[in-house]
């Protein structure tokens, strides 16, 4: 039986990126709203240790910090507009430097094509894949309907504004990473439990690389 060590999985995109002195992994996590981004990503870290880091979790914590950009966040949320991107990365780069893990889900990011080229230039990171999950609007707009976590934008007239948003900034995104091969599709509109069977299928073969990844950099330092 050969070793790990002897025969490393060669994954692109697995610790390939540089933050700081850390070598990470980012996998961006992107879909309509409500199509089960996060649901899945609590799935995930799970089973796969990966960090989530939800790129409007992280818009809604800091207006509730009481920031200066805060009232500006809160209404371009009300409108579903996308928020500058030098406000929305310089909170994903502080999350992930301020975070001790190295394999990271962005979820919800990059929203459009400023976010996507932002990001790029300012951290040079680019993702191991794309995770999209594909459902209907009809799907989505009853499960946003019914969500009840008090959101300002669950509301049925923001709901058809952040469609409209996804379909000609986020889709074009999507897009982008496909012409690149980098995209894993995801038929969403399924049950919670059967979406994450065919999410583990496309994390299994990451995880094990980058289970060798740190037993190898364990090996090598010590
Ligand atoms: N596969 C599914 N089947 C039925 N309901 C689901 C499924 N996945 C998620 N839900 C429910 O749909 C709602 C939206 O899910 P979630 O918050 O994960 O979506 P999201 O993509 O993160 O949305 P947003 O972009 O608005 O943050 C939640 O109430 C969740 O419990
Ligand atoms: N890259 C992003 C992500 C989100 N927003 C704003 O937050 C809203 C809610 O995002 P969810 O992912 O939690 O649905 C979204 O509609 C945007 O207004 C953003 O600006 N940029
Ligand atoms: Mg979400």
């Amino acid at each position: 039986m050969g070793s790990v060590v002897d025969a490393p999985v060669v994954v692109e995109g697995v610790a390939e990126n540089m933050l700081g002195d850390k070598k990470v992994t980012v996998v961006f996590v992107l879909g309509g709203p409500g199509s089960g981004k996060g649901t899945q990503c609590a799935n995930i870290v799970e089973h796969f240790g990966f960090t989530h880091l939800s790129a409007g979790d992280l818009l809604r914590a800091e207006i509730k910090s009481g920031s200066e950009n805060g009232t500006m966040i809160e209404n371009m949320i009300k409108e579903g507009k996308i928020v500058p991107s030098e406000v929305t990365i310089k909170l994903l780069q502080d999350a992930m430097i301020k975070n001790e893990n190295d394999k990271f889900l962005i979820d919800g990011f990059p929203r459009n094509e400023e976010n996507r080229a932002a990001f790029e230039n300012v951290t040079k990171i680019s993702p191991a894949f794309v995770l999209f999950f594909d459902c209907s609007e009809e799907e989505m707009e009853r499960r946003l309907l019914a969500r009840n976590q008090g959101r300002v934008d669950d509301n049925i007239e923001t709901i058809r504004k952040r469609f409209k948003v996804f379909v000609e900034s986020s889709l074009p995104v999507i897009e982008h990473y496909n012409a690149k091969d980098k995209v894993k599709k995801i038929d969403a509109a399924k049950p919670i439990s059967e979406v994450f069977e065919d999410v583990k299928a496309i994390f299994a073969p990451y995880a094990k690389a980058l289970l060798e990844c740190d037993y190898i950099s364990v090996i090598k330092n010590h």
